[in-house]
């Protein structure tokens, strides 16, 4: 399925704001004769975010409520929807299918973090965690592959700590964990669909700037390898990796590193022409380099917790 930014229909979820938003600029201007869809839970984020991409206010509201206004000629639309409730992605699509808008691609971007120490997160803000970054994805994966949509091609995005989860991101990390085995599984029983996995690295977002808020020093001691990027630089990275064809994507050097070290059973699809240079990194740098850095990680965050101790 050659990939390619014209004649869509592309459903970008999270796209209020962050590399979603980006997403969307990116069809909206370079996309001829394509159809944007964001989705997000704010009306209001939405409507600013449709204002900021086209300079105007031209976006138009698919919810049925809306019906009245609908303008079918219009390039970009907005859907208000809590992607973690089944029943409203259901509802959502019924609404697509009724418009004949079912989309040819799904940019999962609907996801965020709060980093912090496992103990000092609320219930609330643990049952968010899976909310925002699994469940969004979930069902509309699942009401892509019910509706059998064969041409659609599905986008999911992960994070490097997919490959390496560590400390502080346990609200976080086990999620897009869970995104990888899924993508796996889909990979395997979803034949007539592409099935892209986006693992990024720190990128400039409202969202990154959110977790800086909570996150633990230690946790950006050891993510400090992966130095935050422009949304549209990530966006821009992305695009030029579907473009390749390219499934399993990384937007920054360490990213592919960490990937090189996780190559498994699912990589195997890969088709990055450097997939056989990953392979041979990855085996060596887990026998010879791996075993002396989890000394040094364990040796960092012991002094930090020594640390924290000693401020108490
Ligand atoms: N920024 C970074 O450094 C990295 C980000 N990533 C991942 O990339 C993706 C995009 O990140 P980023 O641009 O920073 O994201 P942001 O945090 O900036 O934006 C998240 C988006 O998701 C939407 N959203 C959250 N929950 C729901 C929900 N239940 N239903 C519908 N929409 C929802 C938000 O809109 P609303 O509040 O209106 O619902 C918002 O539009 C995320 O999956 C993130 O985990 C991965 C690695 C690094
Ligand atoms: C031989 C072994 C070497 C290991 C080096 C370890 C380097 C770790 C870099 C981790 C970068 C994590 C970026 C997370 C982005 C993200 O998802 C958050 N911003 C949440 O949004």
């Amino acid at each position: 399925m050659r990939f390619q930014l014209n004649d869509q229909i592309v459903l970008i979820t999270g796209g209020s704001q962050g590399l979603g938003r980006e997403f969307a600029h990116k069809y909206y201007h370079e996309g001829n004769n394509s159809k944007i869809i964001v989705v997000s839970r704010s009306e209001k984020k939405l409507i600013k975010a449709v204002d900021a991409i086209s300079g105007k206010t031209v976006g138009t509201n698919l919810s049925p409520e809306e019906t009245g206004k609908l303008n079918k000629n219009a390039k970009l639309y907005y859907y208000p929807c809590d992607l973690s409730d089944h029943e409203a992605v259901s509802t959502m699509f019924d609404r697509l299918c009724e418009l004949e808008m079912l989309p040819t691609q799904v940019y999962c971007c609907a996801g965020g973090s709060i980093p912090k120490l496992f103990k000092d997160l609320t219930g609330e803000e643990l049952d968010m965690g899976i909310k925002m970054n699994y469940s969004t994805t979930l069902h509309i994966a699942h009401k892509v592959a019910q509706l059998e949509l064969s041409n659609c091609h599905l986008i999911l995005f992960s994070s490097v700590t997919a490959f390496f989860p560590f400390i502080g991101y346990s609200q976080y990390a086990p999620l897009k964990v869970s995104l990888k085995a899924l993508v796996g599984i889909l990979r395997q029983e979803m034949l007539q669909n592409r099935i892209s996995c986006v693992y990024p690295g720190n990128f400039q977002s409202e969202g990154f700037e959110l977790e800086e808020l909570t996150k633990p020093d230690i946790t950006r001691e050891i993510e400090g390898a992966s130095t935050p990027i422009s949304s549209e630089d990530c966006c821009n990275k992305i695009i030029r990796s579907l473009e390749s064809g390219y499934d399993d994507i990384t937007t920054d050097l360490i990213g592919w590193f960490l990937m090189s070290l996780d190559m498994g059973l699912n990589k195997h699809n890969n088709k990055s022409f450097l997939w056989i240079l990953q392979l041979l990194i990855g085996t060596i740098v887990n026998l010879l380099v791996v075993p002396i850095y989890m000394l040094i990680c364990q040796f960092q965050i012991k002094r930090w917790f020594n640390g924290q101790q000693k401020k108490k």
